[in-house]
């Protein structure tokens, strides 16, 4: 059985509930702590996010899902095996205006954060002595209430830090997103390969789109450097002589101009259809 990590609160948790689901894997019902999903081969544990490296790095578990901060954070034995793609944030300092503008302006000052691991060895490496002091959350309002002169922590819109009027200082600590962590030297094995397989799966068919159209056959070429496909287009003849039907994935993002591109080469019944599965 796959032992897999999975948050059970906080901004991480609800999608990666929905990546594993979309990866075939049982939802949780209620609060359980242990899903057991046979079918799968797998047993999903609801841990704390911040647990999670630990309980991967230990060995106990066998692949899960954190955040890029929490496992950095950790110091636990446990490494990034695929970046997911959501819960993207910076990680970074910030005080009052005024405060500084680079790591060096720190020296001296009191710096709160929920990241100590993350904030100590950051001022370490930069050669700057300040004192680092822990706390839980809510940290941007630790300089308002005297206890930092400085924070650390998660931005991701930077409403937080604006409505404390704190301003960044110095550039981005980490860039973090959600991850799947392994323990650092595990051996291979096929069942984590298996999984890595789905959440590539769940990754590759939220990206991409399946593009179909038909077109002149003297206008295929020109059509298909539009849309190469991941190795190559499929093309099917068409009952109509001198048509041919072509399908091709291609980035959602681009589905649009695409679109457009085709329509101005004479393409028509162009279809964009989602993916809802797939291993390449
Ligand atoms: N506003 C946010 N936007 C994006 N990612 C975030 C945000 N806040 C926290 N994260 C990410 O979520 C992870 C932290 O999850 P955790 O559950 O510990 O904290 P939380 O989401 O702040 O929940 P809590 O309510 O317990 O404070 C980190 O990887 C962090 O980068
Ligand atoms: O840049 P923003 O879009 O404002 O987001 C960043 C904020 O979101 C998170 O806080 P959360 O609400 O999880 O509270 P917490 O500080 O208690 O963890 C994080 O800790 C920041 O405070
Ligand atoms: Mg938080």
């Amino acid at each position: 059985m796959l032992r897999i990590a999975v948050p059970n609160k906080g901004s991480l948790s609800e999608a990666a509930c929905e990546m594993l689901h979309e990866a075939g894997y049982r939802q949780r019902k209620d609060r359980e702590l242990l899903v057991a999903d046979p079918a799968s081969g797998a047993e999903l544990f609801f841990l704390r996010p911040r647990d999670i490296a630990t309980y991967v790095g230990s060995g106990r578990l066998d692949v899960g899902i954190t955040g890029r901060d929490l496992l950095l954070d950790s110091g636990a034995h446990a490494e990034e095996i695929m970046a997911l793609g959501f819960a993207r944030s910076t990680f970074r300092f910030a005080g009052r205006p005024g405060t500084g503008s680079t790591i060096e302006d720190l020296a001296g000052l009191r710096v709160a954060s929920s990241y100590t691991g993350v904030v100590q060895a950051h001022l370490a490496a930069a050669g700057v002595h300040a004192e680092v002091v822990k706390l839980d959350g809510a940290v941007e309002i630790a300089i308002e209430l005297g206890v930092a002169d400085v924070i650390a922590d998660v931005v991701e819109t930077g409403t937080t830090l604006r409505q404390m009027g704190l301003e960044l200082i110095g550039s981005p600590i980490l860039h973090s997103e959600a991850v799947l962590v392994r323990r650092r030297g595990a051996e291979p094995d096929p069942a984590v390969e298996q999984f890595l397989r789905r959440m590539q799966g769940v990754l590759v068919a939220r990206r991409y789109v399946l593009m179909d159209y038909d077109v002149r056959a003297e206008r295929l070429e020109d059509a298909v450097a539009v849309t190469p496909g991941l190795e190559s287009p499929t093309i099917s003849p068409l009952h109509t002589e001198g048509w041919v039907a072509v399908r091709s994935m291609v980035l959602r993002e681009d589905a649009q101009r695409i679109m457009d591109d085709l329509w101005g080469l004479g393409a028509r019944a162009i279809l964009v259809t989602d993916i809802r599965a797939c291993r390449l």
